[in-house]
């Protein structure tokens, strides 16, 4: 187990910066999802971790060698990691051990040492009894699996994932996030996985690295980031919620109650601070006393199974999302009780 520490790395096309001084730490054993909207650097990222890009500035450290720097390459095959791509990359004549050995085998390594290499590979994705399948006849889910065995077939120190379910439909995705998990569990490998899918990130990855436009916009546990986003772009990134303007609070901290509804009650010029409420946190009560302060319409109401969204508008005309045991009609009023919020950062 080696970790990771990627120092201010920067990569330019042309005029533009893929990815903008970015440092990570990661540490040994680590899963890490690299997360962010199309074109924010993710796969640059990972492919100047594989040795496929080189950097322009900046730094790449894996334990206390340098595999990458403004005068450094050290070239793929000498990183020790291996990558796994959302396209599986088999080869289509080969049998299912032929795809996983064929790491090793261009290693030199035969007769029982290889066999049982490719043995204990499949062994660890549950695929043992399809040894000597064909990758045309596995379903998606066990080809990305045959994937994951060629790339433990070498033990490598790093194992990089690029979308790696993006070609799954949902059911299997979820099934495959459990497969990652016990893949992580029993190899102990660091992980860098790369996905613009939050609840994907959030369900594997024990730190998020957010990216925006190649630079990064927070590294936090799934936790942090969905309770205390650091600014109003990642709060509207990950989970669901409502930015409300208050009269109250500063970036990075959490208004209670009471504070949150007095700063909401203030005149309009005094509600300067963006606070991010989120919809578990709002409790909606449909018929208030004559003299609840808060009240909001009703203007949409989505059901969910397990409770009903409900899409209102404050009187002050912002939106503000909230969940419900119950339907309610479109265009009543209700009030609202607003247990807790969290104050973000301006947009730089
Ligand atoms: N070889 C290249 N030549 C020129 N520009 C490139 C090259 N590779 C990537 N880019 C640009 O760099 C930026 C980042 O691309 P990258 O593929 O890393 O994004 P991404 O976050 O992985 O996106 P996606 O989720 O769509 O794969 C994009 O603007 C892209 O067009």
């Amino acid at each position: 187990m080696t970790g990771l520490t990627i120092d201010r790395v920067t990569k330019r096309f042309g005029e533009h910066a893929a990815v903008d001084a970015l440092s990570l730490s990661i540490n040994p054993g680590e899963f890490v999802a690299l997360l962010g909207p199309s074109g924010c650097g993710k796969t640059t990222m990972l492919r100047m971790l594989a040795g496929f890009e080189s950097v322009n500035a900046g730094s790449i450290q894996l334990g206390d060698r340098t595999l990458a720097s403004a005068d450094t390459h050290v070239p793929p095959e000498q990183r020790n990691m291996a990558m796994v791509f959302q396209s599986y990359a088999l080869w289509p004549h080969m049998s299912v051990a032929d795809n996983v050995g064929y790491p090793v085998k261009l290693r030199g390594l035969r007769g029982a040492t290889y066999q049982q290499k490719v043995q204990q590979a499949l062994a660890l994705v549950e695929l043992d009894a399809y040894a000597e399948r064909m990758p045309q006849a596995l379903s998606g889910g066990q080809r990305q699996r045959v994937a994951l065995a060629r790339c433990l077939v070498s033990d490598p120190s790093v194992v990089l994932l690029d979308e790696p379910l993006a070609n799954l439909d949902r059911h299997l995705r979820a099934t495959m996030e459990h497969s990652f998990r016990d893949f992580h569990r029993r190899t102990q490998a660091t992980l860098v996985y790369v996905t613009h899918d939050q609840s994907e990130a959030m369900a594997l990855a024990s730190r998020i690295a957010v990216m925006r436009e190649g630079r990064l916009e927070q590294w936090a546990t799934p936790e942090t980031l969905y309770r205390q986003p650091r600014t109003a772009w990642v709060a509207s990134f990950i989970g669901q919620g409502s930015q409300l303007k208050v009269a109250a609070g500063r970036p990075g901290q959490r208004l209670e109650e009471a504070a949150l509804m007095r700063g909401l009650a203030a005149i309009a010029t005094e509600r300067t601070q963006a606070v991010l409420v989120r919809p578990e946190h709002v409790t909606v009560v449909p018929e208030p006393p004559p003299l609840h302060d808060l009240r909001a319409q009703v203007e949409g109401v989505i059901f969910r199974g397990e409770r009903y969204e409900m899409h209102l508008r404050l009187a002050s005309g912002e939106a503000l999302l909230a969940y419900h045991h119950a339907a309610l009609v479109e265009g009543q009023q209700v009030g609202l009780i607003l247990h807790e919020g969290w104050s973000l950062e301006p947009e730089a």
